[in-house]
């Protein structure tokens, strides 16, 4: 397992630019199994997780050529129907190639994602999604199966809008017979990509961004080139590392908009956020805050989004004040916690809420990143220490990650990784 070691104090200063959504790529990769002929995707991101999805595609016959972040798919001549089990093991993210392999092949199969550090996450929504476009589920020792002569619009109303069960109906639904409508869809802005990404290629797609989406499925879908939204998660952990450092932060590439409730949070506490033209934001951050205390509901978007909630929880430990994080969306994604208080933090948390005690000092510690987004808060964390902090599980945190050391030290910060 590597390492990222932190040598805490420093001030940020400078620009960085974000890079491609990893949550955007990996279903647009998957989507691009529905084309009939090629497909060129710019600002995929370097990460691990897409090392993995690219594995899945040329598991499933794909031909994928990749040059920095462009990524060229030509899927015509898939033949395999199941996803490989180590595969899905390595990353539960390919449970997006259900839907597509659904539509091209009339049959997917996969073997049941386990849970994860974050909670069970179960696909149950998934396959229910896909049962009501006319697929016939099977499931028997920890697999599915899902087989369909041929899929068929339907109304469909999620009890829960789960991000990766709307994508996975939006890419089921472009090459069904007839109109899809999701009542109660996801409404994330990597959702609103994905629906850019299937109209580019021939399927008529709207109400993407609000909780009514129709879909109008084509016979076929035509290959395109398209380029990924920036990673708005990625753009809130470098904004949260400047307001708990101090300094300043220029953002290239940052979709302002899709961050609600962070620049309004940071403004409430002195943070100077200018949303720029261009997608440039820049931050300038005091070097001490009033005592202000915070509190956070994670939710689905427009809510506070969950995968920024362990980082503002660091970036909270700057801030004097009794705050208040409460995690919605996941139900055991609050591990972070335990770990930041290795560092000294003071923290009384339980699985879903946590009180958090801040401005008082940290100190280097040795830590582990229990998934990816509790990582970026040990890091942060560790910016914010006296001291030197050793994060273990470095690979954990490259899972969504691409350059943070060097976009770290790039800014002024000490952060090697070994
Ligand atoms: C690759 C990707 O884009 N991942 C994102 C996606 O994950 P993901 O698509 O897995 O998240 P969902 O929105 O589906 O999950 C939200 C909640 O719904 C539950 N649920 C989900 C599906 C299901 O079939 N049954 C069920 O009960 C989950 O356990 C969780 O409690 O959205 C999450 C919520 O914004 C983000 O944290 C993840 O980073
Ligand atoms: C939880 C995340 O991703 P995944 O759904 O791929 O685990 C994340 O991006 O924070």
């Amino acid at each position: 397992m590597g390492e990222f070691v932190v040598r805490g104090g420093r001030r940020i200063d400078g620009r960085i630019t974000v890079h491609g959504a990893k949550n955007a790529a990996l279903p647009i990769l998957a989507a691009s199994l529905l084309a009939s002929s090629p497909v060129t995707l710019y600002d995929i991101p370097r990460l691990r997780d897409v090392d993995v999805m690219i594995e899945v595609l040329l598991a499933l016959g794909a031909r994928v050529e990749r040059s920095g972040t462009t990524v060229w798919i030509d899927p015509r001549d898939i033949h395999t129907y199941a996803v490989p089990a180590e595969l899905m093991q390595k990353m539960r993210a390919s449970i997006f190639v259900l839907g597509p392999l659904l539509a091209r092949l009339g049959r997917a199969s996969a073997i049941q994602p386990g849970g994860c550090a974050i909670g069970d996450r179960p696909i149950d929504l998934h396959l229910y999604a896909l049962t009501q476009l006319g697929a016939q589920l099977t499931e028997e020792a920890g697999s599915t199966e899902l087989v369909a002569e041929r899929l068929r619009g339907a109304q469909v109303h999620l009890t829960y809008p789960s991000v990766g069960a709307t994508e996975n109906l939006m890419m089921a639904a472009a090459l069904a017979e007839g109109e899809t409508r999701i009542r109660n869809a996801a409404m994330e802005p990597e959702i609103v990509d994905l629906a850019q990404f299937l109209e580019r290629m021939g399927a008529v797609v709207r109400g993407a961004g609000t909780s009514d989406i129709r879909i109008v499925g084509q016979p076929t879908l035509t290959g395109t080139d398209y380029q990924i939204i920036p990673d708005r998660i990625e753009a809130a952990t470098y904004a949260l590392a400047v307001a708990a450092t101090g300094g300043r932060l220029v953002l290239e590439n940052c979709i302002a908009d899709h961050l609600p409730g962070l620049w309004g949070r940071l403004r409430e506490v002195g943070v100077d956020v200018r949303d720029g033209e261009g997608d440039v934001v820049e931050i300038v951050a005091p070097d001490r805050y009033p005592v202000r205390p915070i509190s956070v509901h994670t939710g689905p978007y427009p809510g506070f989004a969950t995968d920024m909630q362990a980082q503002f929880m660091a970036f909270l430990l700057k801030v004097p004040g009794v705050h208040l994080i409460s995690e919605r969306v996941f139900e055991n994604r609050l591990g972070h916690a335990r770990e930041l208080r290795r560092l000294g933090a003071q923290i009384i948390a339980d699985q879903r809420v946590a009180l958090i005690y801040g401005g008082k000092p940290l100190r280097g510690a040795a830590v582990t990143a229990g998934d990816l987004r509790a990582g970026a808060a040990l890091v942060i964390a560790g910016l914010m220490a006296e001291g030197e902090t050793v994060i273990s599980g470095r690979e954990v945190i490259e899972r969504g990650y691409e350059q943070l050391d060097q976009n770290l030290s790039q800014l002024g910060a000490d952060v090697v990784a070994r």
